[in-house]
């Protein structure tokens, strides 16, 4: 009888650079979920997933890749895209502007000149781009924005109730922000409906893998790698990149777009995507924050896998 010596199962180089990040970082104990949400105070803070999604549709992950949380913030950037196939580039322009603030997520700024928010990764912008989102009352506009997650996710996904109504009821900085918005013409008379639109979209459940393969649409020129469906007409990816990569990681995203080079987008209760344009989507959930609102963790990632196999947009082969 012969014994075959054990080897290893082969390990792919991507799902081994994920295994070593995860455990960088897994110990890594600064900040805190955010609080001011009083439904995510709840999270855990030791859940830490990451994922990656390749435009040819290959997925690898690590840690808490299943843990469903809110998207948040990370939403901004979907609905941007809706508002623009909704209306188109300057028509979309004209409410709202494409400026970096070096302010933060919920400041109440509007530009002085056109009264237009700053842009759609604030949450002026995005309450201004979700009113924009098309439809007859309430419901219709809900299901067309919950058409157009699903289109990025590949999956249908729900709006945590509990959430949505925490924000609904706690939300008072975004209510004056969107009156605000009413009083010089940004939005139309729908307030309570497109704030209440918004919070859901703010609410909507996903993992690390739906961030993802979100991501990677983007990166694969709008169409979903999984599945092939075209999320976005590919003519708005690039306003929407644009748009993440000066605006969106708060006001964290100077330093971001120089240290990382890549456009990505975070949210409060611990999100992160990044696009690697032509190649790939990482998704990752980690609830601490930083004092600026970005997930501890999740940045940490980035710059580390940037730096170690540059990814930076604007990286250099030095030339021998
Ligand atoms: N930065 C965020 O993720 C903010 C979204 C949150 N729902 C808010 O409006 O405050």
């Amino acid at each position: 009888m012969t014994i075959e010596p054990i080897t290893a199962p082969d390990v792919h180089p991507i799902q081994e650079v994920l295994n070593q990040v995860h455990e960088k970082y897994r110990s890594l104990n600064l900040g805190t979920p955010a609080t001011y949400i009083p439904e995510l105070a709840k999270t855990d803070p030791k859940l830490f997933g990451i994922c990656i999604v390749t435009v040819d549709g290959e997925q690898f992950s690590v840690g808490d890749a299943e843990q469903l949380f809110t998207i948040q913030s990370i939403s901004k950037v979907f609905v941007h895209g809706l508002a623009l196939e909704d209306h188109g580039r300057e028509q979309v322009l004209s409410k709202v502007g494409v400026e970096p603030t070096g302010d933060a997520f919920n400041a109440i700024v509007l530009d002085e000149q056109s009264k237009r928010p700053y842009n759609p990764m604030v949450n002026a912008g995005a309450i201004a781009t979700t009113s924009l989102i098309k439809g007859q009352g309430a419901s219709e506009r809900l299901n067309r924005m919950l058409a157009m997650f699903e289109r990025y996710i590949g999956h249908e996904s729900y709006i945590d109730m509990p959430t949505f109504m925490s924000e609904r009821t706690t939300g008072f900085r975004n209510r004056a922000m969107a009156y605000l918005m009413r009083n010089f013409g940004m939005i139309d008379d729908r307030i309570d409906e497109s704030l209440d639109l918004y919070f859901q979209q703010c609410s909507l459940m996903v993992n690390c893998c739906d961030l993802a393969t979100m991501a990677a649409t983007l990166a694969n020129q709008g169409k979903n790698p999984r599945t092939g469906v075209q999320a976005v007409p590919s003519r708005y990816v690039r306003d929407m990149l644009s748009v993440m990569y000066m605006c969106g990681m708060y006001n964290y995203s100077g330093e971001w777009a120089y240290r990382v080079g890549l456009p990505a987008k975070s949210g409060v209760s611990g999100g992160l995507m990044v696009v690697v344009p032509g190649r790939l989507g990482l998704g990752i959930f980690s609830p601490p924050l930083d004092e600026r609102g970005n997930s501890v963790r999740g940045v940490k990632v980035c710059e580390d896998l940037s730096e170690q196999f540059g990814l930076h947009l604007f990286e250099c082969e030095e030339r021998s």
